[in-house]
């Protein structure tokens, strides 16, 4: 096999030619493998930290007592670790004790799983000690050794296989299975900031259902904030997820189904961005309400587009519209954005200020009330929008609004 990983060959190829060991190993060896997008590539050496910072120009010391060095090489970095063994870790995914080693066999061993103990040299040639290949072609996920030892070890372990499970569809092994079931009280050790992190690649996976049922099933989401007393019903299984576009979408969809629809008090247990909080808020208020489901130019151009179509794949991914129905809503709503006679506020030729002049009085709750409403006018064709005809439509609306401002 050629050595697929060209921009990291310099970096090999120097460990090499200063007799270190070196491969390529873990996430990037089993994505190659499977034939799926390759993001980081990590390194394993039998280099010394300080002998991995002399021998290239730019190195950041990224985890020094763990072994880890980052090369920074044609704009990218990669992450250069000396075999190491590892006793016990954190509840930060990083070993508290780390033994440096001189073969690359121990370092396979102290992985989690099977598909992520291979390991490539520069000649292409794959090292694979525990059955990784037989693995993957059964799409079996297995540990690395006893099942049970390894989650104790690092019981973020059990979140990383349930990811797997549902991002390469594989099916768990039994044994692995059991001791998920009986050490899943052990996630609790893990920082909420890893947890989401999993969860989150989880919702996005291929074989979402699966992966659920297995959280639920094993008792893993006991462990995990605010879903200890959470008893997941069919109708979680049966979301369809791969009709979700975006982070937002998954977690409403996944929330939605839970009946967990206070945001504010999930957010923040799960330490969420701002961002995602907002986007999920958004989206469960749209979501089931008839009015605003029912699509007019108006609300399209409130809610932006995009919203538009973020509800609609929701509405269709918890089974409340078919797929025919979804891209028919698609359509409807893309129609009635292309017709908008302006995308925004700001398209219209009049402001604040011509407002005032018009009317003589003073700025006040009116001027909002006003524009708010002559929005909605031009939107929805009852007013062209042009200075002159708007003058006309304002005059008249003031005249009718007399007794309220
Ligand atoms: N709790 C963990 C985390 C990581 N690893 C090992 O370290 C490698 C790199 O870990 P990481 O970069 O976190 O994940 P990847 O497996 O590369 O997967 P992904 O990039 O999809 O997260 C893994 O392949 C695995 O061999 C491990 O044994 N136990």
């Amino acid at each position: 096999m050629r050595f697929p990983f060209d921009k990291a060959t310099p970096i090999l190829d120097r460990l090499n030619e200063n007799g270190f060991e070196a491969y390529v190993v873990g996430g990037a060896v089993r994505d190659y493998l499977l034939g799926r997008p390759i993001h980081d590539i990590d390194i394993t050496t039998s280099a010394h930290p300080d002998e991995v910072v002399t021998l290239f120009q730019r190195t950041i010391p990224v985890g020094l007592q763990h072994g880890t060095v980052a090369v920074l090489l044609n704009g990218r970095s990669f992450e250069v670790t000396t075999f190491r063994s590892e006793n016990g870790y954190d509840d930060f995914r990083h070993p508290n004790q780390v033994t440096f080693e001189t073969s690359l066999d121990k370092d396979l061993m102290r992985r989690d799983f099977t598909i992520n103990a291979l390991a490539m040299d520069r000649t292409g040639k794959v090292i694979d000690l525990f059955g990784g290949q037989d693995d993957m072609k059964l799409k079996h996920l297995r540990t690395v050794g006893i099942a049970e030892e390894r989650i104790t070890e690092d019981p973020l372990r059990m979140m990383r296989g349930i990811r797997f499970v549902s991002e390469l569809g594989f099916s768990l092994g039994e044994d692995e299975r059991e001791a998920f079931s009986k050490k899943s009280v052990l996630l609790k050790k893990i920082s909420v900031e890893r947890i989401d992190q999993e969860m989150n690649k989880l919702l996005a996976g291929a074989t979402v259902s699966d992966a659920l049922r297995l959280l639920f099933n094993t008792g893993c989401s006991r462990a995990l904030p605010l879903l200890d007393k959470t008893v997941a019903r069919e109708e979680l299984f049966s979301v369809r997820f791969d009709l979700l576009k975006s982070e937002g979408e998954r977690w409403a969809a996944f929330l939605r189904t839970l009946g967990m629809t206070d945001i504010s008090t999930f957010s923040s247990a799960w330490k969420w961005p701002v961002s995602r909080k907002k986007s999920v808020g958004l989206l469960l208020k749209y979501e089931g309400n008839y009015k605003l489901l029912n699509w007019d130019k108006f609300s399209v151009y409130s809610s932006g587009p995009e919203l538009a179509h973020s509800v609609e794949r929701l509405e269709a991914a918890l089974g409340k519209t078919s797929v025919e129905g979804l891209e028919r809503k698609e359509r409807l709503i893309d129609r009635l954005w292309q017709d908008c006679p302006i995308r925004s506020r700001s398209e219209l030729p009049v402001s604040g200020h011509n407002l005032i002049r018009w009317s003589g009085k003073e700025p006040g709750p009116w001027l909002s009330a006003a524009i708010e409403q002559l929005e909605k006018e031009v939107v929805t064709g009852k007013v062209p929008n042009e200075q002159e005809g708007i003058k006309r439509w304002f005059m008249a609306w003031q005249e009718k609004q007399k007794n309220q401002f």
